[in-house]
């Protein structure tokens, strides 16, 4: 069996070349403390329903902290949780490339690497997540010209420049889509002062997004409580008035997007000014993102076509680009 995976720090994605997308689910399990080892009892979209309801005994875990695996058991666990749900049996031979963030140290791809490994993948490559984005969006990041890519995930944005087998720049901003959350909630509780929960705050961001093509007045339906009279209220917010409130997270992503322009030389410069940007994750869906960094940036931003799941399409499809993994595999 053949997986390309998606661990990311907000969602998993597990994509079969042959079957398509087999697991899409939020990077969570719920583990019961046993007196000698810990006990799965869910994963994925089970898992985060018990969140916040979970028995005294549970605990929920995430497999990655700030895109990188702190602990090796834990992941372990969480991969073979999540093969098993996307179909392969214990007994499968199974191998994979699995995305990894541009500036992970070889320490910290290692520890994905050997978890991978224990739970029963074998051979595993790490391949970055820009990279394997680009291939599932159906770029060749081999040819000569320079490709840039941006990858707006949960908790970082990534902006990764490479050609010929090699990545020419690659900058980090600590920011994405849960810092969007963040803003949009605290805009309503100011501005609407309607207090709302995470939970509700992600949904209107997804929902103002949805919206995108809409036209950018389409409104919003908001549940929350007053902020004075502490009552069940609802509230109707305009998109535009949403991507408003998103604008400064935006805008510290915009600035490493800059940075990493700068660190181009010339002629990769020229490339991307021609070519245009690619943007893909979940943050890059939120409303008006691709045209706020067209304006700013002026050069063309084009939006993945899958953003949710370009990254684990292409690492499945690098399994069988030997040329692609031998030039950018790290691990
Ligand atoms: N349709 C949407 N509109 C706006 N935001 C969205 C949408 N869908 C998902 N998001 C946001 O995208 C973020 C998760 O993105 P993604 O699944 O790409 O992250 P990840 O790869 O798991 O995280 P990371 O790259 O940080 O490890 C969350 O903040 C989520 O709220």
């Amino acid at each position: 069996m053949d997986l390309g995976i998606d661990l990311g720090t907000a969602n998993t994605v597990v994509s079969d070349p042959r079957r398509g997308i087999v697991f899409d689910e939020p990077s969570v399990m719920m583990l019961a403390q046993g007196a000698r080892r810990p006990r799965v009892l869910a994963v994925g979209r089970e898992a985060a329903d018990l969140l916040g309801r979970a028995p005294s005994g549970f605990v929920a875990v995430r497999p990655l902290h700030d895109g990188v695996v702190t602990d090796l058991e834990t992941a372990r666990l969480y991969l073979r949780a999540v093969l098993q749900r996307a179909g392969r049996h214990a007994w499968t031979p199974t191998r994979a490339v699995i995305g990894v963030t541009a500036d992970s140290s070889p320490l910290e791809n290692r520890a994905l690497v050997e978890a991978a490994e224990e739970a029963g993948i074998r051979p595993v490559t790490a391949l970055d997540n820009a990279v394997a984005g680009a291939v599932g969006c159906g770029l060749d990041p081999l040819e000569r010209r320079v490709h840039m890519v941006v990858d707006v995930g949960g908790g970082t944005a990534e902006a990764v420049a490479f050609c010929f087998g090699g990545v020419l720049a690659h900058r980090t901003a600590k920011v994405g889509g849960d810092q969007m959350t963040v803003a949009v909630a605290r805009y309503l509780r100011e501005q609407h002062q309607l207090h709302v929960g995470e939970l509700e705050a992600e949904r209107v961001k997804i929902l103002a997004g949805a919206g995108a093509g809409a036209g950018d007045s389409e409104p919003v339906v908001v549940q929350g409580r007053d902020g004075v009279s502490g009552r069940a209220r609802l509230a109707t917010v305009p998109a535009a008035e949403l991507a408003a409130a998103v604008r400064p997270v935006v805008g510290d992503v915009l600035r490493t997007l800059t940075a990493c322009l700068d660190d181009l030389p010339p002629q990769g410069l020229a490339d991307v000014l021609a070519e245009g940007m690619l943007v893909f994750g979940g943050g890059s869906l939120v409303h008006g993102f691709a045209d706020e960094l067209e304006r700013e940036l002026g050069l063309p931003v084009k939006l993945a076509e899958e953003p949710l799941t370009c990254v684990a399409e292409g690492a499945a499809r690098a399994l069988r680009n030997r040329p692609l993994l031998a030039a950018y595999g790290r691990g």
